[in-house]
């Protein structure tokens, strides 16, 4: 049971049960061409077995890189069955060995506990442990299913153990900046206990490690920002007057009782604080005149493209490009950090002690260059003033969700929610150090139409049933 099956059975199977996986990046109507394991691994001798697969998987002649735990059992019990890649027979009636997606089995994933502990290597696979972290190997996993493009086990309720699935070359941009930031005590991102990486190898020449996993603190006190937007936005929309209020009068939201808008100002606070790590951390650089043309020439092209995938979009184009065209115009040099890169409210976790921010990994749909792009700390304003649009109308902007009557209603109080709530941030932002929102309009406005170009595509290709939410921001910033 310790020996893998032969590449073909096993080739098969993967490939079959590839495309079903949430976190599997070739979903958009791409055939996989070809399928081919990197490196193979065994963590765990006997039955239950357990190894570590990389694959090389070709569609249409791009090349991804793959990880998968493969857990081999001679009988799967029932609650391992959902995560069945194949059988292994020996030609006979009976199966000889079962395959299957490892990281849903607590008995195989407490080796990568043990491993990270002692810091430990098996074949190209080195596991670290951040100097002076204390690992605790007694606890079991449980892994986070959902809207994740990655895989992450929580062990007990102690620490969380990203594994990445779609693996990048050299070292992962989460890794890296919750690394340098945990190592500058910066209080606003989880502490990292350790990481497992990809030794570089005599395959690939590859110079660099690849990073597989980071194992960090699990912030078990904190709510994510998207639900807490969502259970103020709802309060917000069922808020009616108090006896004897003058009817004509507007609707003060600040008396609503799930009001947002000092949590905001206080992520607002924070997100400049970040900035400031991340700044200390990895240096500021400045870029001419002539490259912020370029960066608005770019914004340009993706729209053009954008609208030739997404119909919908054309009619706020001119008004996009307008903004594109303003941000070409300015003639200052501006500078440039590192910075989160794809932030939104489902990015950051409210616990007792404050807003901490996860996920540095940038914009899945971008290319790893891009994502490692220094880029104007506005940038992820824009993002978080996006992520308030959408919470202000998710609600209701879904076909159905709400009477047709009630929409212009709730349109106007979606509208009041997002204006107090970006108010707020930006308040927070620019007191805490923040290059002040008010003080670069031109620059956020042509960040946030960016972004808001990126949401229509991605939302196309991912979720289209959620296309109407940043269609129908658009239409209300463009009016
Ligand atoms: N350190 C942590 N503590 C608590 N919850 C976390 C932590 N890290 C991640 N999470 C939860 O897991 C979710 C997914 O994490 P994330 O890093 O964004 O993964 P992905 O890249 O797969 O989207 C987050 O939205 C958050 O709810
Ligand atoms: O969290 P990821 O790194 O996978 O980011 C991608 O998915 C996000 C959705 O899960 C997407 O964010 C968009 O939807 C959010 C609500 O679900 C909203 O708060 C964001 O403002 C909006 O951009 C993100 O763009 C995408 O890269």
């Amino acid at each position: 049971m310790t020996v893998l099956p032969p590449d073909s059975v096993l080739i098969r199977s993967i490939a079959a049960w590839l495309p079903r996986q949430r976190w599997f990046g070739g979903k958009d109507g791409r055939r996989i061409d070809d399928l081919s394991i990197g490196t193979a691994t065994e963590l765990r001798p006997g039955d239950p077995g357990l190894h570590h697969l990389t694959l090389d998987v070709t569609q249409d002649g791009v090349t991804d890189r793959y990880q998968v735990l493969l857990g081999v059992r001679r009988d799967l019990p029932g609650r391992l069955r959902h995560a069945e890649i194949g059988v292994l027979s020996d030609g006979r009636d009976e199966p000889k060995a079962r395959l299957y997606d490892a990281a849903f089995d607590p008995d195989l994933t407490r080796t990568l506990l043990a491993d990270l502990a002692d810091g430990a290597a098996a074949g190209p696979l080195r596991f670290h442990r951040m100097p002076g972290a204390r690992i605790r190997t007694d606890l079991a996993s449980l892994p986070i299913t959902g809207e994740q493009s990655n895989t992450s086990l929580l062990f007990g309720d102690a620490y969380i153990c990203k594994l990445f699935r779609r693996l990048s070359r050299g070292v992962n941009l989460d890794l890296e900046v919750n690394l340098a930031l945990t190592r500058n005590g910066c209080a606003h991102v989880p502490a990292v206990l350790g990481w497992i990486e990809l030794a570089p190898g005599p395959l690939d020449g590859d110079a660099e490690p690849v990073t597989l996993g980071l194992l960090s603190d699990y912030l078990h006190t904190g709510a994510d920002g998207w639900s807490l937007a969502i259970a103020s936005v709802r309060d917000w929309y069922a808020h009616t007057r108090a006896p004897g209020e003058d009817e004509w009068a507007e609707l003060d939201a600040s008396a609503a009782g799930g009001d947002f808008a000092a949590e905001a100002e206080r992520l607002g606070t924070a997100t400049a604080q970040v900035h400031g790590a991340l700044a200390d951390a990895f240096g500021v650089r400045t870029v001419p005149a002539c490259e912020v043309r370029a960066m608005a020439a770019r914004m340009n092209d993706e729209l053009t493209a954008t609208c030739r995938a997404v119909p919908d979009l054309a009619p706020h184009a001119k008004a996009l490009t307008a903004a594109f065209v303003e941000l070409a115009a300015l003639a200052d040099p501006l500078p440039v950090q590192r910075v989160h890169g794809d932030y939104h409210l489902g990015q950051v976790l409210r616990t007792e002690s404050g807003w901490t921010l996860l996920d540095f990994e940038g914009e899945p749909a971008r290319s790893q260059d891009e994502r490692r792009a220094l880029a104007h700390p506005l940038r992820d304003v824009a993002g978080m003033l996006r992520s308030f649009e959408y919470a202000a109308r998710f609600l209701i902007t879904k076909p159905g969700s709400v009477p047709p009557e009630s929409r212009p209603r709730l349109e106007t109080r979606a509208q009041a929610w997002a204006a107090r709530n970006r108010a707020a941030f930006c308040r927070g932002y620019a007191a805490a150090g923040g290059p002040d929102p008010a003080a670069h309009a031109a620059l956020l406005r042509a960040f946030e139409f960016e972004k808001a170009v990126y949401e229509v595509r991605y939302e196309a290709r991912h979720r289209p049933a959620w296309l109407p939410v940043p269609l129908g921001s658009l239409a209300h910033l463009t009016a």
